[in-house]
């Protein structure tokens, strides 16, 4: 995983907003945490009674270049900053001092929780805003084969997971980048072996982080992987419990779901495991080397190398060296699941989209024909062609009904109408321009679409086929009800999560209402009339021909395929004219 992913920032806003704020903060919070380890230094030194006056007169400040009995003070806080203007008042001023800077950094940390947090929640909806928007491009034969309670896990849960990230990991990754630079400049300034060590050890840490990242990754993904296997699995249990139930086999879902969770856990633990590891090699390499950085230390300090300021001033700040570094590699594990997810929403954001045109002059299909010439179809990952050289034409207001053995292709020929499949042959020609040159959303507003499942979402009756026309009154959507064989639904009857409170055949008559109330000059049907009895089949048949409109509909029932003008077979190449 890359410290910070450029198509973060690249795709989010909010992100690089975020990272100069985080750049600023991480700036002054270095330069603070010199100031108070200067000031400690200064302060308690000051309250170490000088060796030759043993008399109790307190090491006040060390204004002058010699302090401590004689023991020289590296002259860095001998006249310079502290000396001259910041700690004149003596002790006083170092506790004002103090008291400034400890309110200085909790300000600091409040408005870096503030920005990240605002950040976070703007660069997730960013992000889902822009995964929901491309998967609607890429259409529904897509959504199919992306598991869809995988992309609800993502969208959900998996971009939750960017909290940790942008609270906490990207902060103190700036942090480890500014923090450290500062305080071992500053100590050079004092004692030059002391920053050399420091120099030395530093570069360990993030090239064990390196190390330990590129085993996180794997285990990360994996765990990702699991989480949505478990999600899927859920999702299908319980929406097919009835039926699991009434073939005896609800019991035995027990061991599945078992099975699936225990992976997950297993996942979860190996990352747990990973993080408490690596944070233990952290801690130990950050520890020996500020044990090494504080032993020379003292070993110059009774040599009488180092005045006793400056080598409190460089113990004070060597383990601040390592603080931002180490804590970088702690946040890392908690942020981990997050980039992993925001990895797969750029895995979506990248699938390309199939190439089209940005006409919009579409020719008006009340009056063009629409041809279909030698169409060839090949879903992804699929051996055989789904549509084999598929020929069609479609005359304005005649109603046809596409007929062949299941699996043949039928629901496809709508599919390639809908734009909704690539063409690996062939060509879709509406007044004589190919179809691909049309902008999707113009072209698909020619058609009105019945799919086999009806996709009926949560709201009553009318608000489902007001999706056909948003602005229809109550008097048009109860006609379009009528023209589709259901007057006797209540507008404001509740329909449930996919129309789970209606019948199947009522699921159906409501999303043909939904199509004939739009203005759509073609409707394509799936089977409309499956699962209605024959009174109800002849009333929608009446409403449809009574529509005017163009009609192709998959049709299986005698009474729908007599009532088209023609029939074609699918599957195989003739053209059958009724
Ligand atoms: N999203 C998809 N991904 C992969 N293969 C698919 C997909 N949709 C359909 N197929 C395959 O393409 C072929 C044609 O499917 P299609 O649904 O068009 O047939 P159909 O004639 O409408 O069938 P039915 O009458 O049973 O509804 C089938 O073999 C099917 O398995």
């Amino acid at each position: 995983m890359k410290p910070v992913d450029p198509r973060l920032l690249r795709r989010a806003r909010g992100a690089r907003v975020f990272l100069a704020a985080s750049v600023l903060i991480g700036i002054a919070s270095g330069l603070l945490i010199v100031v108070q380890a200067i000031l400690l230094a200064r302060g308690i030194a000051g309250m170490v009674p000088v060796a030759d006056g043993g008399t109790g007169v307190l090491r006040g400040d060390a204004g002058g270049g010699e302090a401590g009995g004689g023991v020289p003070d590296g002259g860095l806080l001998g006249g310079g900053l502290l000396g001259g203007g910041l700690l004149g008042g003596g002790l006083t001023a170092v506790a004002l001092g103090l008291g400034v800077v400890v309110v200085g950094r909790g300000l600091l940390v409040w408005g870096q929780e503030v920005v990240a947090q605002r950040a976070a929640a703007a660069v997730k909806s960013t992000l889902r805003r822009q995964v929901l928007e491309h998967s609607l491009k890429l259409g529904p034969v897509w959504l199919s084969g992306e598991r869809s309670s995988a992309l609800t896990t993502l969208l959900t849960k998996g971009l939750d997971d960017l909290d940790p990230y942008f609270a906490r990991y990207l902060p103190q990754l700036v942090l480890a980048a500014t923090v450290p630079a500062g305080v071992i400049g500053w100590m050079a300034t004092g004692d030059l072996i002391a920053a050399g060590t420091v120099v030395v050890t530093l570069p360990l840490i993030p090239i064990f982080m390196a190390l330990i990242g590129w085993a996180t990754q794997a285990h990360s993904r994996r765990r990702q992987h699991a989480l949505s296997v478990l999600a899927h699995h859920f999702a299908d249990v319980v929406s097919g419990l009835p039926t699991l139930k009434l073939f005896g086999r609800a019991k035995a879902q027990e061991s599945a779901v078992r099975r699936v969770t225990d992976k997950h856990r297993v996942a979860s633990m190996s990352s747990l495991r990973l993080a408490f590891l690596s944070s233990f090699a952290l801690e130990l390499l950050a520890s020996i080397s500020v044990a090494l950085v504080a032993v020379g230390v003292g070993l110059r300090l009774v040599d009488g190398k180092l005045g006793l300021e400056t080598a409190l001033m460089v113990l004070i700040l060597a383990p601040e060296a390592y603080l931002p570094l180490r804590q970088v590699g702690m946040q890392f594990h908690a942020s981990a699941d997050g980039v992993a997810a925001s990895e797969e929403v750029f895995r979506i954001l990248e699938t390309p989209l199939p190439e089209r045109g940005d006409r919009t002059d579409v020719p008006d299909l009340r009056v063009s024909p629409l041809q279909l010439y030698d169409v060839t179809v090949r879903y992804p990952g699929r051996d055989e062609a789904a549509l084999d050289g598929f020929d069609l034409d479609l005359r304005p207001g005649e109603v046809v009904a596409l007929t062949g053995p299941s699996g043949t292709g039928k629901s496809t020929v709508l599919a390639v109408l809908l734009g909704f499949v690539e063409l690996e042959r062939g060509v879709v020609v509406a007044g004589g321009s190919a179809a691909d040159e049309f902008e999707p959303t113009v072209w698909r507003r020619q058609f009105a679409w019945v799919p086999q499942r009806p996709g009926l979402r949560m709201g009553t009756i009318a608000d489902n086929v007001r999706l056909g026309r948003p602005d229809a009154s109550d008097d048009e959507v109860r006609l379009a009800l009528i023209a589709a064989g259901a007057g006797e639904l209540e507008l404001d009857k509740p329909v449930g999560e996919q129309g789970q409170l209606l019948s199947g055949g009522q699921q159906r008559r409501v999303a043909l209402a939904r199509a004939l109330i739009t203005d759509a000059p073609v409707l394509l049907l799936d089977e409309p009339t499956a699962g209605l009895d024959p009174d109800a089949e002849a009333t929608v048949i009446t409403g449809l021909r009574a529509s005017g409109r163009t009609v192709l509909m998959v049709a299986h029932r005698p009474a729908l395929i007599a009532a088209a003008d023609r029939t074609v077979t699918v599957g195989t190449r003739e053209l059958v004219n009724a």
